[in-house]
């Protein structure tokens, strides 16, 4: 399969050793805001790049009528635009606020957590996440897409950056040297606390998902997530 790789940072190399692994070929590295880019010969394209150049690439890419695997975090207030876009032209697209099989199962881990806490009314819940110091965004995306999953099962409408709230789910982002991403949701009473954890140990996780993604995309049209590509839950 041949890739093109939008973003070629920490994550862009990353993919790149374990797509070359796989058999596959990288045949367009971006780093910059190149305009046209040239998608002849691209199987599929997997944007890691930054939030402010994720909705161009993903755009231009879904053009030029190549699937997209989308692993930038800090846009998806654009994500309903891209959805739009990409059923116009016919297209192919999956976006993931991670691609760790690991933490794919933490989301299922998050979500029965949920149901058997809805009725405990005496626990407040509250999810903690630490990156490294380069990370832009914050909270990161896998701690809102957990905090998006409480919201749909209980009476929390909303999740707040920091301090709690009335109704809100609060997020502590911690950024701290060299962590790959570590995310914690607690459940916390005058009593006890109940919690449920994950740490990545590097990028190899993320970068195999989003390979993965590529792979079983590769030939398909219509919009989907890692449950479907994993087919977990
Ligand atoms: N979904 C997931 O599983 C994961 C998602 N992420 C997300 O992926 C994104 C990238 O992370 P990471 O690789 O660590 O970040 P990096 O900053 O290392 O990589 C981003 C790269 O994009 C480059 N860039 C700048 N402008 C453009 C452009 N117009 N088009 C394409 N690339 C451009 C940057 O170049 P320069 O530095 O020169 O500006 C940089 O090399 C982040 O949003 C992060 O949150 C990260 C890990 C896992
Ligand atoms: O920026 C990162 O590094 C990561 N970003 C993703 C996020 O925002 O959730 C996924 C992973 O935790 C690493």
């Amino acid at each position: 399969m041949n890739i093109a790789l939008l973003g070629y940072g920490r994550m862009g190399k990353s993919i790149e050793a374990i797509a070359l692994k796989r058999g596959h070929s990288i045949v367009l590295k971006v780093n910059t805001d190149k305009d046209p880019l040239d998608f002849s010969n691209t199987d599929v394209a997997i944007d890691f790049s930054l939030p402010n150049t994720a909705v161009k690439n993903i755009k231009a890419a879904l053009s030029a009528h190549v699937p997209v695997i989308s692993g930038t975090t800090g846009w998806l207030d654009n994500y309903d635009d891209i959805k739009a876009f990409c059923k116009a032209q016919n297209g192919s697209f999956i976006y993931a606020s991670n691609f760790s099989l690991g933490v794919n199962l933490f989301f299922e881990l998050n979500r029965k957590l949920c149901e058997l806490m809805r009725d405990f009314k005496d626990y407040n819940v509250t999810i903690e996440e630490i990156h490294h110091m380069k990370k832009l965004d914050a909270p990161s995306g896998t701690a809102i897409s957990l905090a998006q999953d409480i919201i749909k099962s209980t009476e929390y409408s909303n999740w707040t950056l920091g301090e709690a709230q009335p109704d809100s789910i609060p997020i502590n982002a911690k950024r701290i040297e060299d962590v790959p991403g570590t995310h914690e949701v607690s459940y916390n009473s005058q009593i006890d606390a109940i919690s449920i954890k994950h740490v990545a140990h590097n990028r190899k996780g993320f970068a195999l998902g989003a390979v993965i993604a590529a792979e079983w995309i590769k030939d398909k049209k219509g919009i989907y997530t890692m449950k479907d590509v994993l087919n977990i839950g």
